[in-house]
């Protein structure tokens, strides 16, 4: 380290600055082409900043075109203002003061610092080696839609839209925490320019570029397809191991449905008008994205993307970004299942594309769900944050016979297993197998959080059933006062009222709706005694469901994950002779499902979901049978009052009178248990059971 002139600015053995003041250069962030960023702090203020430089030793060796093009970036940059494409900082003046004097005659771009390094560090990762996460790769998408709308509304084009160049950044207001952002405008250029030139980094070029033809918008569709297709497959859709120039023929002759080119293990061109089955998005999404792709990684720039207007192609991916998909995960078949819905779908709907698509009939299913929902509409259930909210089970048995899935890859290394493959083809065996380890592994945890939530779907029915329960015995309650107060009036008339025709009229019906009564005790007697049964059965299931888990052994099954992301890692790194056979990929692949078979064969577990949905089916039963006695019995309240004025109002006023002077005067008593002449009267609807449920409420 060299102090120069300049006091306050130390350099280092290239003569680059190191610190400026209270500048201090602390990292180097990347480099590209031409260009080296660091990342320099204020130790006083904390203040950070990555400012792009051009590489020393490159700077008199670039061509005046070269030199325009740095340039154009910073005047490009100094004019943006937008959240998905990193912010141009303005350099304090002691930094810039310090920095110039040691940097040629090519301004430096000096940015907000994006502390979580670029997409392609999220890439290269193992567990990402077949694609990102849904989640993920949504908060991608929209962020570069909105960057590359912005863009060309200026009428600016990117041109080298790679992972490279999208850099993470900490966001609070984002439900993940981060925000995407596009860097490096070095090779934006304004609409209407000559035609195309070699830019950019060449897998993600446009093949017009290759071709001379004029560079329009339509390079950044073809550059944006082609990294939405690799952050979901995790790799570049057409013949990713070909240089540009070599795919060139192949894409000429694609046709336009066609989003993916690759070579197969014994060399075959195999042409794919769908995304790689190994990716982690749900199908729903993926039948929409697949559309998206075809209209964006159409060879000809003159079709591809335009429509009816030119940001029609950034509108169906917003389209798609808005669309509802409900994700269910089937308990019965082990499997993710996704639906798209609008306002009006109906509960009823799902149900019935869950039944086509397991087998499991829509009376037999059990729905438990994430978040509660009385909704007869579906999309009461839908959820964008959560994984997965709604989880079929099968009332009649826990599980189908399930066979598993094996990537296609697998299947045939499997199948032949003495067959030579390629190191290429071995590279995305060790990928396969990381994600058919993850998929299981997220599969049984997809079941652990169904049971979970079925569990807590079953507690929030019998708190319903215990509130039911305790409404129920307040309407009884109610009616049995109303009775009293009948007969109390009854007490109170002559015996030539009850000679009376009329009257005696209303007192048959009377009896007629003490018989009713009766009946609705007789069914909240048996109600009780469920209920009471079901209790015990509950508190059988609570104390199981904590120990169901035990065989889940997810521990296991993440380091089964760990091993296959180590061999990833290690194939890519430093390609070691033994993983070239294919006896670990057996040994991974036959100890994971091992492991799922013995989950699903758990006798523990099985009678546990038995048990659970034997609770759930009496529940339902249960409640409903309650909820129809709610409704009955505030009916037979209602006409026994309007049997009580029919009476009233057929005695004479003298006998009114009376009848309320009585009532007044025994108000307060027990009527039921103290008159002696009703009693008589209702002895015969006041049966051993009648009076035994009058007990019990
Ligand atoms: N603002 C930033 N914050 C954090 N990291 C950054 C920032 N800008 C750039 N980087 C890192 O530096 C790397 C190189 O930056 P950049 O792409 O601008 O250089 P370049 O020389 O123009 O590259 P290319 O060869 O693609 O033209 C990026 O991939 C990224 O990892």
């Amino acid at each position: 380290m060299f102090k120069q002139n300049n006091p306050s600015t130390l350099v280092d053995i290239n003569g680059e600055p190191t610190s400026v003041g209270d500048w201090k250069r602390e990292k180097e962030l990347g480099s590209g082409g031409f260009g080296v960023v660091h990342l320099w702090l204020n130790k006083t203020t904390g203040d950070s900043l990555a400012i792009k430089k051009c590489k020393w030793n490159l700077e008199s060796h670039l061509t005046e075109k070269q030199r325009e093009r740095w340039k154009a970036e910073v005047g490009i940059m100094e004019g943006i203002r937008n959240e998905n494409i990193v912010a141009y900082c303005k350099m304090p003046e002691d930094l810039q003061r310090g920095l110039s004097y040691y940097s040629s005659q090519l301004p430096l771009l000096s940015m907000e610092y994006c502390r979580l390094g670029n997409l392609r560090s999220v890439l290269v990762k193992p567990e990402n080696c077949c694609g990102l996460r849904e989640m993920e790769i949504l908060c991608i998408i929209s962020d570069l839609v909105n960057a590359l709308k912005y863009l060309h509304k200026l009428n600016v084009i990117h041109r080298d839209i790679k992972p490279e160049n999208v850099v993470l950044q900490l966001c609070d207001t984002r439900p993940r925490g981060v925000i995407y952002k596009l860097i490096d405008l070095g090779y934006a250029k304004e609409i209407d320019s000559e035609t195309a030139s070699f830019v950019g980094t060449l897998q993600y070029l446009a093949p017009e570029i290759f071709i001379k033809q004029k560079c329009t918008k339509t390079v950044d569709y073809w550059s944006l397809g082609i990294v939405i297709f690799e952050i979901i497959c995790g790799i570049r859709p057409f013949l990713h191991t070909f240089t540009p120039w070599q795919s060139l023929a192949h894409l000429e002759k694609k046709p336009s449905d066609v989003i993916a080119i690759q070579l197969t293990y014994n060399g075959r061109m195999e042409f794919f008008t769908q995304l790689f089955k190994e990716n982690h998005i749900n199908m729903c999404l993926a039948h929409l994205i697949e559309k998206w792709l075809q209209i964006a990684l159409e060879f000809s720039p003159d079709l591809r993307g335009s429509y009816n207007h030119c940001d029609y192609i950034f509108a169906v991916l917003e389209e798609i970004l808005l669309k509802k998909i409900i994700m269910v995960y089937s308990v019965y078949t082990c499997e993710f299942l996704s639906y798209e819905i609008n306002e009006s779908t109906l509960l009823s709907t799902v149900q019935g594309w869950i039944g086509r698509d397991t087998k499991i009939p829509i009376m037999d299913q059990c729905i438990a769900a994430t978040q509660h929902s009385d909704s007869i509409y579906a999309i009461g259930y839908y959820n964008k944050e959560s994984p997965i909210t709604l989880f079929v089970f099968n009332r009649c048995a826990p599980f189908a016979s399930i066979t598993t899935q094996l990537p296609a890859l697998i299947k045939i290394l499997f199948e032949n297993c003495k067959t030579e493959f390629k190191f290429g083809t071995i590279k995305q065996l060790y990928a396969h197998t990381a994600f058919f380890v993850l998929r299981e592994m997220r599969l049984v945890s997809g079941l652990k959080f169904a049971i979970t939530s079925q569990f807590n779907c079953l507690q929030t029915i019998f708190d319903k059933c215990n509130l039911q329960y305790a409404q129920l015995r307040e309407v009884l309650k109610k009616f049995l006062c109303e009775v009293e107060v009948y007969n109390y009036q009854d007490l109170s008339l002559s015996a030539k009222v009850y000679e009376d025709t009329n009257y005696s009229q209303i007192l048959e019906q009377f009896d007629g709706q003490m018989r009713r009564f009766a009946q609705v005790v007789e069914i909240f007697n048996k109600i009780v005694l469920r209920r009471e049964a079901l209790l015990e059965k509950f508190k059988r299931v609570e104390a199981a469901n904590r120990v169901a888990f035990r065989a889940f052994h997810l521990d296991k099954f993440e380091s089964l994950v760990q091993g296959a992301c180590d061999d990833v890692n290690a194939i890519n790194m430093y390609n070691p002779s033994s993983l070239t056979g294919g006896s670990k990929i057996f040994k991974i692949v036959s100890d994971t499902l091992k492991l799922k078979d013995l989950l699903l064969r758990d006798s523990f577990l099985v009678s546990y979901l038995r048990c659970v949905s034997y609770c759930w089916k009496e529940l339902e039963k249960l409640n409903s049978c309650m909820a129809g006695l709610g409704t009955t019995t505030p009916q037979l309240t209602l006409d026994l009052r309007q049997l009580q004025a029919e009476k009233l109002s057929s005695l004479s006023d003298m006998h009114r009178k009376k009848a309320n002077r009585t009532q007044a005067a025994f108000n307060g008593v027990n009527v039921l248990e103290e008159n002696v002449a009703i009693r008589y009267r209702f002895q015969e609807l006041m049966d051993a059971k009648f009076r035994r449920i009058s007990e019990c409420l």
